[in-house]
């Protein structure tokens, strides 16, 4: 049966949104592995679903599924787009706050034009067994051997697993390899986004993710948080903080722990289509 869909971006993290407002999505790992193929599929980094919500008490419930078919817990840019996406399908009013169910609980959701959505992401969450992190106690920093080099990281989760890593220059060649062996580490046992971050200033971060599932992405919305998190909770950063990815800025304000995160930025919509073989 064809399957319709909306081609969407948040700074460049690219989306297939599906319209599952009749039911919970059931596509196979091998469909989503096709649709996502940049030269025979349609292209994405992650899949995202629009359902019926199945917690009683939030407006929709939306599925994220990374490029290569594993289910993730949250998507920073990815709710964005699905504000946005619900305000195309009139389910959305501009102003309008909304509460959204991920995989991993609910967020709310508020237009402010077609174009910006703020969320509310809920409080980072720093304990290791429920990033989940082989680590005996909490702390802002851990010691971690990766590709033979001995990294000083920071980690939480978003509702996703996130490493925070502060470089000097995030364009070395190091962090190609890096990347992967951050995210395939064994001591994340559901793997992680491996975050590579630079200090311009107390406001003002730039920010490279090695995605999880999908590998190096032009802008991670949980990353972005994730980050700012991290650097927050060791007092190095201001409570508004605007972060710089390769394809645009965010915009992300954390008091501190105990606070909410929000996070600000753009969704865009690019094209509908059909994908003919489900
Ligand atoms: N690009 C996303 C995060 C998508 C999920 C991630 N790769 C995971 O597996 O947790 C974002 O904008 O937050």
């Amino acid at each position: 049966m064809a399957l319709r869909f909306s081609k969407m971006h948040g700074n460049g993290n690219d989306f297939v949104v599906i319209d599952s407002r009749d039911g919970a999505l059931a596509l196979s790992v091998a469909t989503m592995r096709s649709i996502a193929d940049r030269h025979t599929g349609v292209g994405f980094d992650q899949l995202l679903s629009v359902e019926p919500a199945r917690d009683g008490a939030s407006a929709f419930y939306y599925g994220i599924w990374n490029a290569d078919g594993s289910p993730s817990g949250q998507c920073g840019n990815g709710v964005r787009c699905v504000a946005a996406w619900l305000h195309r399908a009139g389910e959305l009013g501009l102003d309008e706050t909304v509460q959204i169910q991920s995989p991993s609980g609910p967020v709310a959701v508020r237009l402010i034009d077609a174009h910006t959505v703020t969320v509310d992401m809920g409080e980072p969450i720093f304990e290791p067994i429920r990033i989940p992190f082989d680590a005996p106690n909490i702390s802002d920093r851990y010691a971690l051997a990766a590709d033979g080099q001995a990294l000083e990281i920071g980690t939480v989760s978003m509702g996703n697993p996130h490493a925070v890593i502060v470089v000097d220059d995030l364009a070395a060649p190091a962090l190609e390899r890096l990347g992967p062996a951050v995210t395939g580490h064994q001591r994340f046992r559901e793997g992680v986004n491996a975050g590579f971050v630079q200090k311009v200033s107390p406001g003002h971060l730039r920010l490279r993710v090695h995605e999880r599932g999908a590998g190096w992405t032009q802008a991670c919305g949980t990353g972005a948080c994730a980050a700012v998190a991290v650097l927050r909770q060791r007092g190095e950063v201001d409570p508004q903080v605007r972060v710089d990815l390769p394809g645009g800025s965010l915009r992300i304000d954390w008091r501190g722990p105990g606070e909410r995160l929000w996070m600000t930025g753009p969704a865009s919509f690019v094209f509908e289509g059909e994908w003919p073989d489900t």
